[in-house]
């Protein structure tokens, strides 16, 4: 299974995290925000489209970079993950919480800080290799 998310920075050395419900796998966790690729679909479509249905985001395309990829292991309990990470420092909107999730603007300190997935832990000692704090074009 591909899932595709995003690190949605604010140009002030903040990034983008939303809480996973309770209800589902890794409920409760802080993740980056994003979800699986649809079938037929790429993954910079379902990112699009999934910051805009969680968030109300709307990502500039073209300026998404790459920013990491962590891959689970099948357990028993769940399926295998690929999970792509891009950087996002362009983009248009207020966020919201369209799906009733808790989300805020965290540190990078902060962000290690919170309770994450596994495979979060690692892309966010990516990010931080690879420095997140550029100032933002956002409009
Ligand atoms: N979106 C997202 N999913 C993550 C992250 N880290 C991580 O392990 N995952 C896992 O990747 C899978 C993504 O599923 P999802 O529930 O977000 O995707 P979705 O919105 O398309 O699913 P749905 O249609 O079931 O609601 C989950 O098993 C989730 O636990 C992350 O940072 N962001």
């Amino acid at each position: 299974m591909c899932v595709v998310a995003a690190a949605i920075t604010d140009g002030e050395g903040h990034i983008l995290m939303q809480q996973r419900p309770l209800n589902k796998h890794h409920g409760g966790l802080w993740e980056f925000p994003g979800g699986k690729v649809d079938p037929g679909e790429t993954p910079e479509a379902a990112l699009l489209r999934e910051i805009e249905e969680e968030l109300g985001l709307s990502l500039d395309a073209a300026s998404l970079r790459p920013a990491g990829f962590a891959r689970s292991d099948s357990g028993d309990s769940a399926p295998s993950i690929l999970l792509l990470l891009y950087k996002s420092c362009v983009w248009k909107g207020v966020p919201e919480g369209r799906e009733g999730q808790k989300w805020c603007w965290v540190t990078m300190q902060e962000a290690e800080n919170l309770a994450k997935p596994p495979m979060d832990k690692d892309l966010l000692k990516t990010l931080l290799q690879l420095g997140i704090a550029k100032p933002a074009n956002r409009s």
